[in-house]
């Protein structure tokens, strides 16, 4: 396997904040990679280094085995970043912004490319408008177009459907998984932790300018023990509360539903004793736990502080 990315001890503050902490991370090419962290992790940064628009103060960043620094043109031919900010040159139509990027890159009639991706973002019929003209969602759209005229092997996405709707979240991440079949090393971040559990082969948590955690997808939610029944009875649960007061349970009367939060373990006793219950079960559901888990425990969001 190909290493896409090499970051080996990054390190950068802002005055007194250390805003990365001793980064070291490795992505294989071809690798769907989410980066995920609450604001002000340090995600973005990182983004920058790659891209060249954040100095580090330490440590080796490369692209394909190349060094970001001594190898910045042929790095930057490598990568398309998708950033967080949306800016245009308003004198320039949508196709004419997809032009000069080309340019950029000295890629001259890239017209295959630009009619590619105006189509897969759905930009065809706003080719020949001005990026004033154009919604939020689609100045996004524009912004995902110019990151990949040049077709880069290794494709950042920093919070790509941040304000975005459903259709354009859909086929945006059609177009990104045909990409990623293709063998483009795709990098995610997003708050949107439902989106990374459907995409991500691997992700890494990062919090505090420190990656916390790094594992596959699987494994990070399978070290997570918690299973959660929902159960609707035919008959009214209306006096269940003391029956189930030793079990993490939420009541919902009016509905005749219940909700118990209980571990991998404690799933055979459960079921025996939903089934003691002596009321007719209308539906049941066991949920595993979700991405979302992981991420409130690893970032300790849901409390005390480390
Ligand atoms: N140019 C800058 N000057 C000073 N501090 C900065 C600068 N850029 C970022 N920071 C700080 O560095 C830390 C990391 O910020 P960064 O934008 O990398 O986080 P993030 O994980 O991308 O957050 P978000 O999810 O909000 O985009 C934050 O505390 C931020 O305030």
């Amino acid at each position: 396997m190909t290493v896409a990315i090499e970051i080996e001890h990054v390190n950068k503050n802002y005055g007194e904040l250390k805003a990365l902490k001793d980064i070291n991370l490795t992505i294989q090419q071809g690798e769907f990679f989410g980066l995920l962290g609450p604001n002000g992790a340090g995600k973005s940064t990182l983004i920058g280094i790659l891209g060249g628009l954040v100095n580090k103060d330490f440590g080796r960043v490369t692209v394909l085995g190349k060094d970001i620094i001594t190898n910045y043109r042929e790095t930057k031919k490598s990568l398309g970043i998708v950033p967080q900010e949306v800016t245009f040159d308003p004198y320039f139509n949508v196709r004419e912004t997809l032009e000069i990027q080309s340019g950029y890159f000295g890629i001259k009639n890239n017209d295959k490319k630009i009619n590619e991706l105006l189509e897969a973002l759905g930009l065809t019929d706003k080719a020949e408008i001005g990026p004033r003209q154009l919604s939020g969602g689609m100045k996004r759209r524009l912004l995902i177009a110019k990151a990949l005229v040049h077709d880069p092997e290794i494709i950042v996405l920093d919070e790509p459907t941040a304000g975005v709707d459903v259709e354009l979240r859909n086929s945006l991440w059609d177009y990104v998984i045909k990409l990623n079949r293709q063998g483009k090393t795709i990098i995610l971040t997003t708050h949107y932790l439902e989106e990374a559990e459907t995409l991500c082969d691997r992700i890494a948590i990062m919090n505090k300018g420190e990656i916390v955690k790094i594992d596959t997808k699987e494994n990070l939610i399978n070290s997570i023990d918690k299973k959660v029944i929902s159960v609707k009875f035919a008959d009214s649960v209306i006096g269940l509360s003391e029956k189930l007061a030793e079990t993490n349970c939420k009541i919902d009367e009016e509905n005749n539903r219940i909700e118990i939060e209980a571990s991998k373990n404690d799933l055979d006793d459960l079921l025996k004793f939903i089934n003691n219950l002596d009321l007719h079960i209308v539906d049941m559901n066991i949920e595993s736990a979700k991405l979302e888990d992981v991420f409130i425990k690893l970032t300790n969001l849901g409390g005390d502080d480390n």
